[in-house]
């Protein structure tokens, strides 16, 4: 389990450790930790040219220290120090002994034009959102001459504990963290702005509370994956219905069947509109159209907008077991919930529901989830790049797997189905929604391989998914 903490837990954390270990000792685990990460992404320290980017706090430190390592490894090493009266003495020594040197203010566009790497420690955890002027003239720079950005512990600007970048903020290639996550480089819009992210083991380990975020690895995953067993029957391994499609939108139907029979499940059964359930049997032989008992319902991909539809929604949330609503089927879900509902919009959905600008979302996206999960008194699956899973008991779950190939008509439909099917083998809304996401979007990279994809192709591949999941199982 990849996990995330405040800056307040954090904090504690880190002075709980403090008082235990000599002065130092956490900064000189960081810059080492940083200092590997940086020869790891050079290929090799000698003869690089290393610009550091460094700020009055410790984050700046961290930057000097891993600058001075590297300079001792051969690489020529350039700081330049946003507030010079106020640079981290320690680190600022620890530099100059190891040859490394000051840029000059007005040698700072030549030294980051030279350079092969920057490395941002402008603001870590005690930033506010946002650079000041002169550190965002000195990133566009870096931007203009177009230099990877290796991120100390967080790309100084982004929101650390939100994800939310409402101003300007670095944009990093890798961003080497310390302790545990922060929300915000698993959150987009932060996560797109940190890049690949490379933990740091300081040692906090012990001091850390619950965290505010999770992200399930394929150990995770494979954990919680239900699976047959010798006395497994269809009616016990679960039964989903899927309402879904109209003769509209028929193909909604096909994908939310598919994604469902690509999960764990026994049974699917299709309740909807003659020509849509024609052409599910068609496709799936083994889907029984009709209604009759489930462990579990999907409803709402590819309804369409037809107010009589409202009654297939409040039919299924009425009955008791967990419900599964997406797309147009969130239409129709107006009163708060009861029982175990996951709603699965994307941004525009939720938008729509909350009433709010789509921008607003995209820019705040684990607010609103959150939001939405208290005021419907369900668990919220935000779709997405970094799909966001918020449970009305305050857990979060996101995903940070996947491809943008994913991004393909129906998917989302696709995504209902195998959620469901999770469900229905007896999984919690929060446990289905973020193991059905993994499963989703590892799918489509197996599909995939760097090309495009279709949704039926999503679904195809999900056996895989579940066998490449198992197959981490115990790592
Ligand atoms: N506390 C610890 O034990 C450890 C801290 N570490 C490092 O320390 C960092 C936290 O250090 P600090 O608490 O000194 O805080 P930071 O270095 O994150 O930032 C604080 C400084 O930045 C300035 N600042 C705030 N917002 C700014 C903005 N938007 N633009 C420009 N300047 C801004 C403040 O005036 C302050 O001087 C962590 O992120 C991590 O890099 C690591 O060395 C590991 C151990
Ligand atoms: N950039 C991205 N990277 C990875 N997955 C993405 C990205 N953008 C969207 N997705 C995923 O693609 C699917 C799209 O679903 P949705 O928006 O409902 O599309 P549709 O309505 O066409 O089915 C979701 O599972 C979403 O999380
Ligand atoms: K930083």
């Amino acid at each position: 389990m990849r996990t995330a903490h405040s800056v307040v837990q954090i904090r504690a954390a880190e002075a709980a450790l403090m008082a235990t270990v000599p002065d130092g000792t956490l900064m000189d685990r960081a810059a080492t930790g940083l200092a590997t990460a940086c020869v790891d992404f050079l290929g090799g320290a000698y003869g690089a040219d290393v610009v550091i980017v460094a700020g009055s706090g410790a984050n700046g430190g961290d930057a000097l220290y891993a600058g001075a390592r590297l300079a001792r490894r051969g690489a020529r090493v350039a700081a330049i120090l946003l507030d010079p009266g106020k640079a981290h003495a320690g680190g600022l020594a620890a530099l100059r002994s190891a040859g490394g040197h000051v840029v000059p203010e007005d040698e700072r566009e030549d030294a980051v034009a030279r350079a092969d790497l920057v490395l941002d420690g402008i603001v870590g955890i005690g930033g506010k959102p946002g650079l000041r002027p002169e550190a965002a003239a000195v990133m566009e720079l870096v931007e203009r001459y177009d230099v990877p950005v290796v991120a100390v512990d967080v790309p100084s600007g982004i929101d650390v504990d939100t994800g939310e970048t409402p101003e300007p903020h670095v944009r990093a290639a890798v961003t080497v963290t310390f302790g545990t996550h922060k929300v915000g480089l698993l959150v987009d819009p932060g996560a797109s702005a940190a890049g690949v992210v490379h933990l740091v083991d300081i040692g906090l380990g012990p001091y850390l509370p619950d965290p505010v975020v999770e992200s399930l690895q394929a150990s995770d995953v494979a954990a919680l994956l239900p699976a047959p067993d010798r006395t497994s029957h269809k009616y016990t391994r679960g039964v989903l219905g899927v309402v879904a499609g109209s003769d509209q939108y028929t193909g909604a139907a096909v994908l939310a069947v598919s994604g469902a029979l690509g999960g764990p499940l026994g049974m699917v059964r299709y309740v909807g509109p003659d020509e849509p359930a024609r052409l599910v049997r068609a496709r799936w032989p083994e889907v029984v159209a009709g209604e009759g008992r489930v462990q579990a319902w999907v409803v709402g991909s590819g309804l369409g907008d037809a107010p009589e539809r409202a009654e297939d929604v409040a039919r299924a949330l009425a009955d008791d077991v967990p419900v599964l609503v997406d797309a147009d089927g969130l239409r129709h879900v107006l009163a708060r919930c009861e029982g175990e509902v996951l709603l699965t919009p994307h941004e525009g959905e939720l938008a729509r529901m909350l009433e709010v600008e789509r921008s607003n979302v995209t820019a705040r996206r684990l607010h609103y989830a959150c939001e939405a999960a208290d005021r419907w008194n369900a668990t919220v699956l935000l779709k997405g790049a970094t799909t966001v899973v918020a449970s009305p008991n305050g857990r979060v779950r996101v995903n940070s797997v996947g491809t943008p190939w994913v991004a393909t008509a129906g998917s989302g439909d696709v995504l209902s189905g195998i959620c469901g099917a999770l469900l229905a083998g007896g999984l919690s809304p929060l446990d289905a929604g973020s193991v059905g996401c993994f499963l989703h979007e590892t799918a489509g990279v197996l599909a995939s391989r760097g090309g495009p994809i279709v949704a039926e192709d999503i679904a195809a591949a999900l056996p895989d998914a579940y066998r490449y999941v198992r197959a981490a199982e115990g790592t």
